[in-house]
């Protein structure tokens, strides 16, 4: 990106409801990355202007979570990550999660579910939620995604929102899992990797029968809960 580029991309840029420390994280790193990163992204055109929306990437490297918000940015919206709660006890980037009003998810335990709570109250809003539906890095050697949680189903249903697909590839080349980020960013050598994201996949898919004809259907059997919460996790799972 060169810098008239930049000065263009930062006019735009969604502004509201930061938060103090989200905005100055991003005041902050966004110059240094999009100038120094080829952070590539596609797709921007499927992630609606406004309203409720989840966006779900595969998860790579601890950079991907700056370019997922990049990517969200630069589609015209402020995410509110779902993260590993322990973030929310560190030092500064406490302080950045609670401004920026992310999503503590505590995993592993009884509590994760409680994570959906506010996301779905984020969704009402309008907002747009953020989300690595593997929970954590993928664990295959060539870095495909792993079967993704259920979340990301659970609160698309409940939320009646689009779920934009993103894949993520490349930033593990960037700062691969385990080494030091200042060993990285000397190392990247203009890599960024690229981002792209796919058309929305709906929670429930139109109906077609004589009475529901051509509209959205929404029935409270558990089997069609089911099929849906299958078909929502296959597509972006
Ligand atoms: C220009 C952009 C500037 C953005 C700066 C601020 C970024 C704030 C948002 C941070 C969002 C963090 C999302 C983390 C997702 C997450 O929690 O993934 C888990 C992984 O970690 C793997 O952890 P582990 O399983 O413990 O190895």
């Amino acid at each position: 990106m060169t810098p008239v580029e930049l000065a263009a991309w930062t006019w735009k840029m969604p502004r509201r409801g930061r938060g103090f420390w989200f905005s100055l994280a991003i005041d902050v790193l966004w110059p240094i990355v999009v100038l120094f990163v080829r952070l590539r992204v596609r797709g921007r055109q499927h992630v609606p202007g406004n309203g409720g929306v989840i966006l779900a990437f595969n998860h790579l490297s601890n950079s991907d979570t700056v370019a997922a918000v990049v990517f969200a940015l630069m589609s015209g919206r402020v995410p509110r990550v779902l993260a590993k709660a322990s973030l929310w006890r560190m030092p500064v980037i406490g302080r950045v999660m609670r401004s920026g009003g992310h999503i503590p998810v505590e995993r592993g335990t009884v509590k994760a579910s409680e994570a959906l709570k506010p996301a779905a109250e984020a969704l009402l809003n309008g907002e747009c939620v953020t989300v690595f539906p593997e929970g954590t890095f993928t664990d295959d050697p060539e870095g495909w995604p792993m079967k993704g949680k259920s979340g990301v189903a659970r609160m698309a249903l409940e939320s009646q929102v689009p779920v934009i697909p993103v894949a993520e590839w490349g930033t593990q080349d960037l700062l691969p899992r385990g080494h030091d980020p200042a060993e990285a960013v000397a190392a990247q050598e203009g890599r960024g990797g690229r981002r792209r994201a796919g058309r929305p996949v709906r929670p429930v898919r139109p109906r077609t029968d004589r009475r529901g004809a051509g509209r959205g259907h929404r029935t409270g059997d558990g089997r069609h809960h089911d099929h849906v919460v299958g078909h929502t996790c296959r597509a972006i799972g």
